[in-house]
């Protein structure tokens, strides 16, 4: 099974997404996402001026071997621009071998482990009874897992409250926005919110918040104290995580358990903190780790020491990825949740997909492969946008900090 052809389609039907198509000569075709939020373009030229006239030619069923002349060959290994490009020709080729075999990707994976993907939502409002509010929306709409962010008092623009209840848009601006940060504000804050969320939703609900690395290991370690008594299902990049060390401290003073890894891209990122039980939940995605065939590694090295996955699932991960990702979610022995930030309706138009939703779990479908397609002719009709992600300066003087 020869690959013929391979292209790349950017489309921005709400918000950017790159997606790969690759067609073999025995017709079938398969995608994978490619999408790295603000950084779209150098994805796209990556893979069309480097990979695609390597592909061209290579047996599609030859996953594995791709995987490793991808990572292997092109000598400069890791980073975010070519572990999406390796991710999208991994998931398509994916999607086409679970095609030519029939089956719905997660029967090739090694079938289902659990009968749905439990997912958690995102709540957010502009201070702490707005917040409450959609939490209880989002209760309501059967979800049994809810991430919770606020506005913070006296601060302009925080992360994690947009526009809109059920769409979270964070690439807002032709050039990076610009958002105010106090920790301290944040601090006092925080534990004041989640008493009021774990007051109005009851013990049963799980309930996720994301620091979004905006604390000192120190800091973050007040913060997961601090939260205890409403006990979070987890507490979410609580600080940069390039030191994998700088976990040990957090994890020496709170028991709240503690995830990571959205912005990691290689099995490299979180070794250290899985190996000495640093976290508790690893994020790492489809899209941005490397494809299944790297997820599916990092995942069994986690099961070893009770690390349980949740993958990163916002807006700007495209259907094609949460398609590919449930299949994983459904198979994998060690899973924890997965992050589910819905879609507009333009974009799931562009990318009719087999999954679904209900009562808190999403369900890949049975349909061939990821289950996830793409109009190319509707795709047409949304060109290119550029969109940053902001950027975050101290509120007091102004000195650039984390986003
Ligand atoms: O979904 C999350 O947990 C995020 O932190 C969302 C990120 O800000 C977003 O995906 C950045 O592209
Ligand atoms: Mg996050």
């Amino acid at each position: 099974m020869k690959i013929i052809d391979a292209k790349v389609i950017v489309c921005s039907p709400g918000r950017n997404f790159v997606t790969l198509k690759i067609t073999t000569d025995d017709g079938l075709s398969g995608i994978g996402d490619a999408t790295l939020n603000g950084r779209e373009l150098s994805v796209a030229s990556y893979l069309t001026d480097h990979v695609i006239p390597c592909l061209i030619g290579r047996d599609a069923h030859q996953v594995e071997d791709i995987w490793q002349y991808l990572y292997r060959g092109a000598y400069w290994r890791r980073g975010p621009v070519t572990m999406t490009a390796i991710a999208a020709v991994d998931t398509a080729l994916w999607d086409i071998k679970a095609k030519a075999a029939g089956m719905p990707l997660y029967q090739l994976l090694g079938g289902k482990s659990r009968t749905g993907v439990m997912v958690y939502g995102h709540a957010n409002g502009a201070g702490i009874d707005e917040t409450v509010e959609q939490v209880l929306h989002y209760k309501k709409l059967g979800y049994k897992a809810i991430r919770a962010q606020s506005g913070v008092p006296g601060l302009e623009k925080v992360y994690g409250v947009g526009r809109g209840t059920l769409f979270y848009e964070p690439a807002d601006s032709s050039l990076p926005s610009e958002h105010d940060w106090s920790t301290e504000r944040y601090l006092l804050h925080t534990p004041k919110l989640f008493a009021a969320v774990r007051e109005a939703v009851g013990p049963d609900v799980h309930l996720l918040h994301d620091v979004h690395h905006r604390l000192t290991p120190i800091e973050a370690a007040r913060l997961g104290k601090a939260l205890e008594p409403y006990h979070l299902f987890w507490m979410e990049d609580a600080t940069p995580a390039e030191n994998q060390e700088s976990f040990r401290l957090i994890r020496q003073h709170t028991t709240t358990p503690l995830a990571v890894g959205e912005i990691f891209n290689s099995i490299w990122d979180c070794k250290d903190l899985i190996q000495h039980q640093l976290i508790d939940y690893i994020r790492t995605t489809v899209v941005h780790a490397g494809g299944i065939t790297q997820l599916r590694r990092i995942a069994d090295f986690a099961g070893m020491y009770q690390v349980r996955t949740g993958s990163h699932g916002a807006t700007d991960l495209s259907p094609v990825c949460m398609g590919a990702a449930l299949h994983f979610d459904l198979w994998v022995p060690n899973f924890g949740i997965q992050e589910y930030m819905r879609h507009t309706d333009e974009t799931d138009a562009v990318f009719p997909h087999a999954y679904t939703f209900e009562d808190g779990f999403l369900h890949p479908g049975d349909a061939p492969g990821h289950g996830v397609d793409i109009d190319e002719a509707l795709a047409a009709r949304y060109p290119y946008k550029p969109a940053y992600l902001p950027v975050n300066r101290l509120a007091h003087d102004g000195t650039l900090w984390h986003w």
